[in-house]
């Protein structure tokens, strides 16, 4: 792995605002964060392996344990940056750990601000959070790299009927599978404070839960391709 210049990211030419080039830096600074952390080897621990899928965590200083999953995805790395980036907002159509997610902001092509709801887990045991985080993608000549952190709206102040959690910083780098296989090696940073009052061990189990839900939902988008689900019947007299 490498680490990409971001600070030279092409965003940086358009012509933009204060506040915009503001959430830009965020972006950027959240994907050169998250990827240190992937990219130092120390102290991984692998917490479970299932047929080529692996998540691994660590403890980062201030005691956050972060979740790294690696696997490997049946489709092309353009193909991954269109359903995780391009299209985020359909994301709670083929991920039912989402309740909702909306894109507040675009900022150029790189950057987007989004708001997104969590669905509630089987038997509540964590409720449902909400996020408002800076989306960030970088596009090199064969990996993507997708990058996140919570952030602040003005206009978009935290909603009384959620907790507001913290997604971030995060990153998923996607590259070729080698021997062009047409296949994707999907590595993804969680670093994630739920807040609220939750013992940490049911916490650190529900996290690498979701990363492999996560996966398991990914997978049956991709191999339904473009498909929606089948829309509501209409009810209307
Ligand atoms: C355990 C409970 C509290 C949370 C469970 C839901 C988690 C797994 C959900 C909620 C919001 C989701 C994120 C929403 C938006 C994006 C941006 C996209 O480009 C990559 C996926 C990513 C980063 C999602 C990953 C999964 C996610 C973090």
């Amino acid at each position: 792995l490498f680490t990409p210049e971001v600070e030279r990211g092409k965003g940086q030419r358009d012509r933009v605002n204060k506040t915009d080039l503001s959430y830009q830096h965020q972006g950027q600074q959240a994907l050169q964060t998250a990827l240190e952390i992937v990219q130092d080897a120390e102290g991984w621990r692998m917490e479970m392996s299932e047929s080529g899928d692996t998540i691994y965590s660590k403890v980062l200083h201030g005691n956050r344990k972060v979740f790294r999953l690696e696997a490997e995805l049946e489709a092309s790395p353009e193909e991954l940056y269109d359903i995780l980036f391009v299209k985020v907002e359909e994301m709670h159509q083929w991920n039912p750990s989402i309740r909702h997610i909306k894109i507040l902001k675009h900022v150029g092509q790189e950057t987007k601000i989004t708001h997104e709801v969590s669905a509630e887990t089987v038997g509540n045991l964590i409720g449902q959070r909400d996020f408002l985080s800076v989306r960030h993608s970088l596009k090199m000549q064969n990996c993507i790299y997708l990058g996140g952190a919570a952030t602040h709206l003005e206009s978009f102040p935290p909603h009384p009927e959620f907790v507001r959690a913290e997604d971030g910083p995060t990153c998923i780098i996607i590259r070729p599978s080698p021997n062009g296989t047409g296949k994707s090696r999907f590595t993804w940073l969680l670093n994630m404070d739920v807040k609220g009052w939750i013992p940490k061990s049911l916490v650190n189990q529900a996290l690498p839960r979701a990363q492999v839900d996560f996966t398991a939902h990914l997978r049956r988008r991709l191999a339904a391709g473009g498909k929606k689900p089948a829309a509501a019947a209409d009810t209307r007299p």
